[in-house]
């Protein structure tokens, strides 16, 4: 009997693992003028372009009927203004393409010496991540660079991976290459891969070669239970977050860190919730944002919600839609946040509503 995904499994590693060097010996080169501020004043660069399209491409060779929902698009790279991003973004990804790695798992996906593509592929490549997503049938959800300012800032980022069915995260990977492989080793190697299949675990893979060790939620220990939140407070109510820890009546505090790389570190225990309250009405997450990280919570052991107790939803299109907030812990905790989280909220909002 063959393995679920197996094949899918395979390529979304290789395909993470290649945007992960790139991303990596790209930050060692990084000029000012390689980042450009998008329309939504978020930072995209180089390299979050020239990843979005070594993983498209790696997809799209061996799944041509796939659709993708990709953060990045190509429109600022085709216009004459963006000639030399543009330049600049074909070169890294036909490095991507045709380096020889050498690691057991990257088989051949018709990469490798010879494969490289002109800019008309590279940017079409980059846009076929613009599907709107939706309900039903395959597709894959692509974040080049999760934390684009984690990654400017040369701390924790995360390239992001997943495969959705019929609106259920079915595989997810997720690359973290400035994260060390033993949080409580933080001098030690750095280079992480977390993977999960649905009904088949999680596991974390190092990015330097094969050694893999499967990945266990601790159980609920309240004289150690920690927080992991956003670095931007815009991003993420760091007082909220307070607030549920003394309700809980914590001591530890929590753990600032940027991209789904909290995802990894909540999956292996390095921390004991993930919770992401919103700052300001309107914004809506993004798919790509959390399909990876919901699939390694529910795979080692723990629940996802919003935060209202709502499961996310994957099929509403390029966001969750009207899921608010997102709160992920052990199975044993859950309850326990969750009401917590409801009570800050409501204290919260009583001011607004005695002015009303
Ligand atoms: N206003 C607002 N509210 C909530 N989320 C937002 C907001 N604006 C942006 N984003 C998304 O945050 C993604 C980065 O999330 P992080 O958890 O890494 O945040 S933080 O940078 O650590 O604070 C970031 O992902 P990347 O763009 O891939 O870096 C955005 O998708
Ligand atoms: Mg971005
Ligand atoms: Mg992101
Ligand atoms: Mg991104």
């Amino acid at each position: 009997m063959s393995i679920a995904y197996a094949i899918e499994r395979q390529l979304a590693i290789s395909a993470v693992r290649r945007a992960c060097l790139l991303t990596s010996s790209v930050f060692n080169k990084l000029v000012k003028n390689e980042t450009l501020v998008k329309g939504d004043k978020s930072p995209v660069t180089v390299a979050d372009y020239s990843a979005q399209a070594v993983i498209s491409s790696m997809l799209h060779r061996a799944y041509p009927n796939d659709p993708i929902v990709g953060e990045e698009d190509a429109s600022d790279l085709r216009a004459e203004s963006g000639a030399s991003l543009r330049n600049r973004i074909v070169e890294l990804a036909n490095e991507a393409l045709t380096a020889e790695l050498g690691i057991g798992d990257d088989a051949d996906w018709g990469i490798g010496p010879g494969s490289e593509q002109n800019a008309d592929e590279v940017l079409d490549a980059i846009d076929r991540g613009r599907y709107e997503g939706g309900r039903t049938g395959r597709m894959w959800t692509i974040d080049p660079i999760d934390g684009t300012k984690g990654f400017l800032r040369g701390e924790q980022y995360a390239v992001c991976l997943a495969l959705i069915v019929d609106a259920q995260v079915q595989l997810g990977v997720l690359g973290c290459p400035n994260l060390p492989i033993d949080w409580l080793k933080p001098d030690g190697e750095k280079g992480c891969l977390f993977v999960a299949v649905r009904g088949q675990g999680a596991q974390q893979i190092k990015l330097s070669g094969a050694e893999s060790t499967r990945l266990t939620m601790p159980p609920y220990t309240p004289s150690t239970f920690n927080f992991l939140e956003s670095v931007e407070a815009a991003h993420s109510s760091h007082s909220t977050i307070s607030g549920i820890s003394a309700i809980m009546g914590l001591t530890e505090p929590p753990i600032r860190m940027d991209s789904q790389a909290k995802y990894g570190c909540l999956a292996r225990g390095d921390g004991g919730a993930y919770v992401r309250m919103p700052t300001g009405a309107g914004y809506k997450e993004k798919i790509w944002d959390h399909a990876t990280g919901s699939l390694l919570v529910t795979e080692s052991g723990g629940i996802i919600t919003d935060s209202r107790g709502l499961p996310l939803d994957f099929g509403l299109g390029r966001t969750l839609g009207e899921n608010y907030g997102i709160i992920a812990t052990v199975k044993d905790a859950h309850g326990k946040l969750l009401s917590a989280v409801q009570q800050v909220v409501a204290k919260e909002e009583e001011p607004l509503k005695s002015r009303a």
